[in-house]
């Protein structure tokens, strides 16, 4: 499988990691990204080819680098939101004329907010276009990707994204494209939640008296087992939690304190607001003309 990566920056690293040599060879996956040191880093790793511009970019185009765009199987595009207009609007002429089911290369887009429709009128209409959110655990193989196809894509096409998503962890097929929304805020920006809570609990152990060695080891494997246990049971989470609080005990007593200062609806009124912004940033950067 020959796959073309839009944009080589946190996410497409994350994923060649997981696809380079495993799914296909690094020399299948070819990089374009105008920032040298993210394409040397990458071609180092992975020995992946790379170049530094589409046509019509600021940067003086390589034209050796179309043909291994315009021949790829499967197109990620890996560039921020804001981006990804101007960035398609590049790719277009290098597309061949779009034909129908499964006719073309298959784009995957891995950016947050925007819609399959903007994204196929701006590379010309009717593109095979997979929606995509991974997250970061991906660069360890402990990914989870929220997948939907937009009208066009082949069966092929949908193997071939579930493929590249599983190279790098779990996949969840949605069978309507606005419930991306709702993986993004649950799944795509959850590890920064995570990371919250045990920067938080790092913070709080070193106030209790342990050293910040002490804090991260315990709350690193707290998280840890606790996931794996969960993950690993039958049992529903609310069990596993019970179990833990005795009553009267400590845990009951921290728990008491996070029902008084309302954590859970905090949670819930941040993850609205993600898929919030979620569904305007698609407005915000896919507005037609
Ligand atoms: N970071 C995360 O946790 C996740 C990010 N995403 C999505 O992934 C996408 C990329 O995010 P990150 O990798 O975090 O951002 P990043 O900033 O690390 O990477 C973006 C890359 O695109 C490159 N770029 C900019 N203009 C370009 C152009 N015209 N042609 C080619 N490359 C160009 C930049 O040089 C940069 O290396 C975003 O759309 C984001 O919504 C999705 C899931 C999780
Ligand atoms: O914060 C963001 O917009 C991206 C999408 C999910 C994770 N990071």
């Amino acid at each position: 499988m020959k796959i073309a990566f839009i944009g080589g920056g946190n996410m497409a690293a994350a994923l060649i990691s997981g696809l380079a040599g495993k799914l296909t060879a690094g020399a299948n996956i070819h990089v374009v990204d105008p920032n040298p040191a993210a394409l040397e880093k990458l071609s180092a790793q992975f020995g992946v080819t790379t170049s530094g511009a589409l046509p019509g970019a600021q940067q003086a185009p390589d034209p050796a680098a179309y043909q291994t765009v315009a021949s790829a199987d499967v197109i990620v595009l890996a560039v921020k939101p804001q981006s990804m207009r101007e960035v398609a609007e590049q790719l277009r002429p290098l597309l061949p004329a779009a034909g129908g089911e499964g006719g073309g290369p298959l784009l995957l887009s891995i950016a947050a907010g925007i819609r399959a429709a903007d994204l196929s009128r701006w590379l010309g209409g009717g593109r095979a276009i997979v929606r995509c959110m991974p997250n970061t655990p991906a660069l360890i193989g402990m990914g989870v990707t929220g997948l939907a196809a937009s009208a066009g894509v082949s069966a092929e096409q949908k193997a071939a994204a579930d493929a590249i998503m599983k190279a790098v962890g779990a996949t969840v097929w949605l069978d309507d494209e606005a419930k991306i929304d709702a993986v993004t805020a649950v799944s795509g920006s959850g590890p920064a939640y995570v990371f919250y809570f045990i920067e938080a609990m790092q913070k709080a152990a070193e106030e209790l008296g342990l050293s910040a060695e002490q804090g991260k080891a315990l709350a690193l494997a707290t998280f840890t087992g606790a996931a794996q246990l969960a993950a690993q049971s039958d049992e529903p989470v609310s069990l596993l939690r019970e179990r833990v609080t005795s009553k009267g005990g400590t845990t009951y007593a921290a728990l008491t304190s996070m029902a008084a200062d309302g954590v859970a609806e905090a949670i819930g009124r941040a993850m609205a607001a993600a898929a919030a912004r979620g569904r305007e940033m698609g407005v915000e950067f896919g507005a037609a003309d």
